[in-house]
């Protein structure tokens, strides 16, 4: 019986010349690695320099096309991402047992462990990672640098104050392309909700070590992000991938100062479906590592419903989602995850109150 430190860490299975079956995928499921017949030129999402005077149709263009796109001249100080990748790289060179001392407790998801999605996939993923949702990082913090957390707490609080503006900045541009401000936001008017329009969802840490046998490995299974939008930046080695109907997978090269944006699920329920929630996943490499950082921007916290924009949906159309609260999403995700957007469809018959138990 393997301890808990050889089931869960990664950290322990990078000296192995071949993959563990546990880890061996066959990726013939429900996204293809091959592209479609008619994928005739390799294609790459849009690199949008927010210094564009034309950014809100750039922006709005490219969430319409692929729910994903990367930025240039996004404001956050270089210094900063660097700050937060080596925190995230002296996090994961320290042994199994040093970090499983911070591991999320088994119903709360802040802390060190496997991908959140684990439990929907046969096969185990070749990643581990950290996830701050709340305050408890100040504690796993103090476990993990007992004289330095200061310093750590202190970067991770620049970085979400940083990302805060950057997602807010994304959101009226991507608004102002479907014609709506954050005014016509429902929630945005509630006096109560006045602090925070949006909720701070998640930052997550991730690790990928090099992996014996990438091709046949998947570092983090497909997935689209609950969130609003989901901010990333990769260390300079790729691995992340989109997924486009039309063009199969494509992966996003890492660009020199640039950070990745991906359109979350709240984003597609606001929009009434007009802009996708991107299903992405991650790719491993044979010899380098990689390391990722993403800002996942949630919902409005409490009791406060996420509905699609009544001035999208207009007058005569239909809402194609029932309102529900972020917490209610997050519940929905953790049960049928990515059959959660079907689950909240007007438009579909298995939730009319009569097939509801
Ligand atoms: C706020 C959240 C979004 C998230 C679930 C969570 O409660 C905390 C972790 C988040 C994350 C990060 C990695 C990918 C993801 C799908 C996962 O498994 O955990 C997202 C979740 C999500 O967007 O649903
Ligand atoms: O590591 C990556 O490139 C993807 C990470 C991701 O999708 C996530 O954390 O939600
Ligand atoms: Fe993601």
């Amino acid at each position: 019986m393997p301890s808990l430190a050889e089931e869960i860490c990664i950290g322990n299975l990078v000296s192995l010349q071949t993959l563990p079956d546990s880890f061996t995928w066959k990726l013939t499921t429900a996204y293809s690695d091959l592209p479609p017949s008619s994928a005739t030129v390799e294609e790459s999402i849009p690199v949008v320099d927010l210094s564009d005077p034309d950014v809100t149709t750039l922006l709005g263009n490219a969430c319409k096309t692929w729910g994903a796109f990367q930025i240039a001249n996004h404001g956050v100080p270089q210094d900063l991402l660097d700050d937060i990748e080596s925190l995230s790289k002296t996090l994961f060179d320290m042994p199994a047992e040093r970090k499983l001392e911070a591991a999320s407790s088994d119903k709360g998801v802040s802390g060190y462990g496997e991908p959140r999605i684990s439990p929907f996939f046969e096969k185990k993923m070749w990643s581990e990672g950290f996830t701050i949702t709340d305050g408890s990082y100040h504690n796993h913090f103090l476990t993990l640098w007992p004289h330095d957390h200061t310093n750590y707490c202190g970067i991770i609080e620049a970085y979400k104050a940083e990302m805060e503006k950057l997602a807010t900045r994304l959101l009226s541009c991507i608004l102002g392309s479907l014609g709506v401000t954050v005014d016509d936001i429902e929630w945005a008017h509630m006096p109560e909700n006045s602090e925070s329009k949006v909720g701070f969802g998640a930052i997550r840490l991730n690790h990928y070590p090099v992996c014996p046998e990438p091709e046949r490995a998947m570092g983090l299974a497909a997935h689209t992000d609950s969130t609003m939008l989901t901010i990333l930046h990769q260390s300079n080695t790729g691995g992340l991938q989109v997924f486009r109907e039309e063009s199969g997978w494509v992966t996003v090269e890492p660009a020199p100062g640039t950070l990745e944006v991906n359109i979350g699920d709240l984003f597609h329920i606001l929009s009434n479906g007009k802009i996708p929630s991107v299903v992405h996943r991650a790719k491993v490499n044979q010899t380098r590592s990689r390391i990722s950082i993403a800002y996942l921007w949630g919902g409005p916290a409490g009791d406060v419903k996420i509905a699609p924009i009544s001035k999208i949906v207009g007058p005569v159309g239909s809402s194609l989602f029932r309102p529900v609260t972020w917490k209610e999403y997050l519940q929905i995700k953790s049960e049928v995850f990515d059959k959660a957007l079907d689950a909240i469809r007007t438009d579909n018959p298995s939730n009319s109150p009569s097939n509801v138990l």
